[in-house]
């Protein structure tokens, strides 16, 4: 296939001229992924992972038949497009995946035993592959090949990537060979971000960062241009989903959380403008944003992973003054808006490295207020954010345990229940112990729901208990977690073993009677 020639678009995006003498076709790529190469990609949370690419190598899987020949080591910093690494988990091209995924395919082939995958901290993940922890096993200690996504290359040829940066410099800096997709469907970002390495002990230095918007490294990722085997251009934006509207549950824990901030503010714990905020993915989270809006709080702040569209009605109502992540993963149309209005969000948001923007030192000092979503959590206050049934895996870990074991206020906010196929109620988010713990009752400050907000900050296991069930668990679910604790309560102390008492035979009763009658309300105590 004859090279491609350069647009005006790509030639105003690819500043450094030489560079130009790469471009090539994706399918001229597919000599550098042979079965079993290790290869990584950009992208985190669904935004700035490598398009062209990917697509190219699954049509030719799907066009020869060659499933579950071609299969690849695959690591992103987060979750990439549904349309690549989805895809390629329906096509078996997925030997081993990390840490953080989304997606029905590559979900049912870690679950099914295809996909070896192993979940990381997403703060730990880039440096732990800079350790050559992942390629200790094999001869070449790098990754074969990483493709990344830019939105501009710079004189001196280094990339500014797109609306994620993720693991990329770490990847990039492991990298034998390097594919830029330049894409030009999408404005630059340039100025956008603050890109950092990770340096190893014992030379490590301090992440000095003391302000959401304080910077510390420099707009673009510096590459070894020798490394680079092919540009390509990419004229198709990332493909996100709508944002569902906030529901009942979700705007009700909203509520208990602003009058728990209006709470610790009168207390003189929390200043007037609260501490930088995290927030997870998700309905619930979109909506805790959303609430802040129509609070009497201003003058906030954002330091999370992930800036998702309820952050930009909070800048246009002038009560956020920055925003810093390492990814903004809008909806289409929060995307348009984005772009539309972009000289009044450009100097309000900043980009980082995940390294940085899930540092524990950091969300230590900066005192953050890390909010998530788990599976279930327990009497206790552990959490569960990953494996439904202590076995199946959902996502992964991705940065919530980064941010709940260092935060000043460590929330965890769900729905008190969920339905399962026959009961509007069937599982409770409340259960006597996690079946799988990502949190610890060491970690977490309050558990909210619908119902109530239960503030177990300076609580012994049996104080918890109560407060939980009491404001959290749904009234189905009250006398039966009540019947449950005060049994074990009674049983553990009788024997001098009452600290946090279980009855070990019955911990996981509620889960029993979901899987053999369809929901956890038919259990007994
Ligand atoms: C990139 C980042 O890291 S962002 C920062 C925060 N990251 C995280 O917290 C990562 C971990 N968390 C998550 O992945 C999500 O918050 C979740 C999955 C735990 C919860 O998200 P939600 O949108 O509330 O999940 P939802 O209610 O749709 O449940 C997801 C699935 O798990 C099932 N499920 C959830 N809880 C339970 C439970 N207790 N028992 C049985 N099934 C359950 C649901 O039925 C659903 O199944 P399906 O996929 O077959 O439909």
């Amino acid at each position: 296939m004859a090279s491609p020639i350069a647009s005006a678009a790509l030639k105003a995006r690819v500043k450094r001229p030489s560079m130009l003498k790469k471009l090539c076709n994706p399918e001229d790529m597919l000599q550098h992924f042979p079965n079993g190469a290790y290869i990584g990609w950009s992208g985190f949370t669904g935004v700035g992972y490598p398009k062209k690419v990917p697509t190219m190598l699954a049509d030719h899987v799907e066009k020869n038949g060659l499933q579950g020949q071609l299969k690849y080591s695959l690591f992103v910093g987060a979750s990439a497009g549904a349309e690549t690494e989805n895809r390629w988990a329906g096509l078996d091209m997925i030997a081993r995946r990390s840490p953080h995924q989304v997606g029905k395919n590559i979900a049912k082939g870690i679950n099914e035993g295809r996909i070896n995958f192993f979940d990381k901290h997403l703060s730990m993940f880039p440096v732990d592959l800079v350790y050559g922890y992942y390629t200790k096993d094999r001869e070449n200690k790098n990754l074969d090949v990483v493709c990344v996504e830019a939105t501009e290359i710079k004189e001196d040829g280094s990339i500014v990537p797109g609306a994620s940066v993720g693991a990329t410099p770490e990847l990039l800096q492991m990298a034998d060979k390097i594919i830029i997709e330049v894409n030009t469907a999408i404005p630059s970002f340039d100025g956008l971000h603050d890109i950092t390495f990770s340096d190893l002990p014992p030379n490590r230095k301090p992440l000095l960062v003391t302000q959401c918007r304080d910077r510390i490294g420099t707009t673009s990722i510096p590459i070894d241009p020798e490394k680079v085997v092919g540009i390509i251009e990419c004229t198709t934006p990332d493909q996100t989903l709508p944002n569902s509207p906030a529901d009942d549950t979700a705007t009700a824990i909203a509520d208990h959380l602003i009058e728990f901030f209006e709470h610790e503010v009168a207390h003189g714990r929390l200043p007037k403008n609260l501490l930088p905020l995290q927030s997870g993915i998700g309905n619930i989270a979109n909506a805790v944003i959303g609430g802040l809006e129509n609070s009497n709080f201003k003058n906030l702040n954002v330091w999370t992973e992930v800036i998702q569209d309820t952050f930009l009605d909070l800048f246009d109502s002038g009560k956020l003054d920055f925003a810093t992540a390492t990814s903004i993963r809008f909806s289409p149309t929060g995307f348009e808006r984005f772009y539309k209005n972009w000289d009044n969000y450009y100097d309000k948001l900043l980009l980082r490295s995940q390294s940085v923007s899930n540092a524990p030192e950091i969300i230590r000092r900066l005192g953050v207020i890390g909010m998530n979503t788990p599976v279930e959590v327990d009497i206790y206050a552990h959490a569960n954010s990953t494996n439904v049934m202590g076995s199946r895996m959902l996502n992964g870990l991705g940065g919530s345990a980064d941010f709940l074991r260092n935060s000043k206020y460590s929330i965890m906010h769900t729905p008190s229940t969920r339905p399962s196929k026959t009961d509007p109620h069937g599982v409770s988010c409340i259960v006597p112990m996690c079946t799988h713990v990502d949190q610890t009752e060491h970690d977490l400050d309050v558990i909210v729901t619908e119902n109530g907000l239960a503030d177990v900050r300076g609580l012994s296991p049996r104080e918890r208990a109560r407060v939980i069930i009491d404001k959290c668990a749904h009234d189905v679910y009250k006398p039966i977690l009540k019947a449950y604790f005060e049994k074990a309560e009674f049983e553990c102390l009788r024997k001098g073993m009452g600290h946090e008492p279980h009855l070990l035979f019955n911990s996981f009763d509620m889960h029993k009677a979901l899987i053999e009658e369809g929901s956890m309300a038919k259990v007994k105590f």
